[in-house]
């Protein structure tokens, strides 16, 4: 059945069409222009970054709930939020990259560590199950209730397990809880006179489930349940009070085969960083990235080929680049992924000191174009902000966002909080400021020892952020300020929102100075501004 069509008086088309815009209002900027517009037909030569852009709203005829933001990181690895943590040593360790996965997104653990202690890293994502804690601090028989008292004022800690060496693996031989040393007054007194000995102890077998285990502890009425092998090695123990407050995390990224958390981890391109690469597989690795600032080298194109031809199941994230004439030699070479950002980090000097990079949008948008024609996804890495930004990188092509400064203010990050001017903060620093490169990176830097060429020059300075709280709140305000901003723009998924931008259905505008500044908060005495 077609609907009754014929011109009215004042030449709009009746029936559906009077529905539809015409191409005049279309193509007059009425509803702002398409991304090639912006970035291809660009006669002033001028690139953009995330504030220039503006996105136009969309029609909505779905629901918040209904927004579906999963993505893929890599060819090979889907998630379900397009978050990853930056590999730097003031964001991701393990304990980041566990937070990250169990929430949905994925760390990559930084590689200003020894070859053996990153990989340490990577193995204790692995371990990780929820409710166990799979590296408890243990004591041994001969410590005395002074080691106790210590860990108590360090870690709160008050169950500790007592093995044969100290250690977590060795011979489970008793537990010391709090009551067994708060009336002892000499504190040289061993362990093992005062112990709760293995003989009367319920333990759990290697396999229990979160749901056994809450029931052993309810009989028990215990505090600590240790889970031991069949050789009663200690493997794990369950603490009542992470019972209590045990989360669910539907979300997490997990390997489907052995349904462990994903982890990432970065290495160089120095000829080293192949063995480091080998124990980061040998550790569980999923995906690894290849970090350097200016990707299109040929010490990265070999180490990139090296590592798909060496271990077959490995994802390779290469980078990073601005340009799709960078980007093709890394695709050409078998990366399963790009990142994108050039010298835009908050904490990267980059373009100042090399004049080399590019404005984040511009090159956003054009290498996930020309990435898209070979499957390769791209992370869109720095200089995110703000929720508003990272809607904007996913709706020029990004699969996902690598942030730094949004996250070295969490729990989750290394580091202590300080106090400054009253303000809670937590350090942050570039991978190739002064700090950082004394730490490890140095050599990156240095170009020969002992020579006149022996000078560092930094691309990064160090500072510090705003405390953030925890990332078990901070993901879902991520998450829902994203779907918030899909929403308004009138798309509904990730996959959606990249088929709209290729087909000229997306609109932006860029924006002017002043209106930059109308975008913000402005005209008032004073504000707070509260995230959520
Ligand atoms: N995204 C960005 O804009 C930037 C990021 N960074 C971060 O700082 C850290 C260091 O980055 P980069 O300075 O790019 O490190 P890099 O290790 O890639 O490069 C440092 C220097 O070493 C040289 N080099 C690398 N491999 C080599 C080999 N096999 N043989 C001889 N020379 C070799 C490079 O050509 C360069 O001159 C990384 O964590 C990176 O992510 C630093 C600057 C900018
Ligand atoms: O020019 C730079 N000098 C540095 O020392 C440096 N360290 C990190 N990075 C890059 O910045 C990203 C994090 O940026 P944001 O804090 O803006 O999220 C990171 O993900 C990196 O790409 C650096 N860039
Ligand atoms: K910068």
């Amino acid at each position: 059945m077609s609907a009754k069509k014929h011109k009215t008086a004042n030449g709009h088309t009746d029936g559906d069409a009077l529905w539809e815009l015409d191409e005049e209002t279309l193509n007059s900027g009425a509803v702002g222009f398409t991304a090639s517009q912006l970035f291809i037909k660009n006669p002033a030569c001028v690139a953009y970054t995330y504030d220039d852009v503006i996105m136009m709203p969309g029609h909505i005829n779905f629901g918040l709930n209904e927004v579906d933001i999963s993505t893929k990181l890599t060819k090979g690895i889907s998630i379900k939020l397009p978050f990853v943590s930056s590999p730097m040593d003031t964001v991701t360790e393990n304990k980041m990259a566990i937070s990250m996965a169990l929430q949905g997104g994925i760390g990559i653990i930084h590689s200003n560590f020894s070859i053996e202690d990153q990989a340490a890293e990577v193995r204790k994502v692995k371990r990780y199950e929820n409710g166990f804690i799979t590296d408890p601090i243990c004591l041994c028989p001969n410590s005395t209730v002074s080691d106790v008292m210590e860990l108590k004022a360090k870690h709160g800690y008050s169950g500790i397990p007592i093995t044969d060496c100290g250690t977590m693996n060795g011979k489970l031989v008793g537990i010391v809880s709090s009551r067994d040393v708060s009336f002892v007054t000499d504190r040289g007194i061993k362990l093992s006179e005062i112990m709760t000995p293995r003989e009367k102890l319920s333990v759990a077998k290697q396999g229990v489930s979160l749901h056994e285990a809450n029931e052993i502890l309810k009989e028990t009425k215990k505090g600590k349940l240790p889970v031991v092998n069949d050789n009663d090695e200690l493997v794990a123990l369950i603490a009542r009070t992470d019972l209590l407050k045990n989360h669910e995390y539907p979300n997490a990224s997990k390997n489907p085969v052995s349904k462990q958390l994903l982890v990432g981890a970065a290495i160089g391109t120095r000829p080293e960083d192949r063995d480091r690469a080998a124990a980061l597989v040998e550790a569980g690795v999923d995906v690894i990235v290849v970090d350097s600032s200016q990707g299109d080298s040929l010490y990265q194109i070999e180490i990139v080929k090296h590592l798909k031809e060496t271990h077959e199941k490995l994802q390779v994230i290469a980078g990073n680049v601005v340009t799709p004439s960078q980007a093709i030699h890394l695709i050409q070479a078998g990366a399963d992924g790009l990142r994108v950002g050039m010298g835009i980090g908050s904490i990267c000097t980059t373009q100042e000191v090399c004049a080399v990079g590019r404005a984040q949008a511009s090159a956003v948008f054009h290498v996930a174009k020309f990435a898209r024609k070979y499957g390769v996804p791209i992370l869109a890495d720095g200089g995110i902000k703000s929720t508003g930004h990272i809607t904007k990188a996913l709706s020029l092509g990004a699969s996902c966002v690598m942030m730094g400064s949004m996250l070295a203010g969490t729990d989750e990050a290394p580091g202590e909080y300080f106090y400054q001017d009253g303000v809670r903060l937590k350090r942050y620093r570039g991978m190739g400021s002064v700090e950082a490169m004394s730490k490890g990176s140095e050599k990156r830097y240095v170009w020969e020892n002992n020579s006149a060429h022996s000078i560092k020059v930094a691309q990064g300075v160090s500072g510090a952020v705003q405390d953030k709280g925890t990332l078990e709140t901070y993901i879902p305000y991520l998450t829902q300020g994203v779907r918030h901003g899909m929403q308004d723009a009138g798309v509904k998924s990730l996959e959606e929102t990249r088929e709209k931008l290729y087909a000229d259905k997306l609109r932006f505008e860029i924006r002017s100075p002043a209106a930059q500044k109308e975008g913000g908060v402005h005209g008032l005495h004073s504000y707070q501004k509260r995230l959520y």
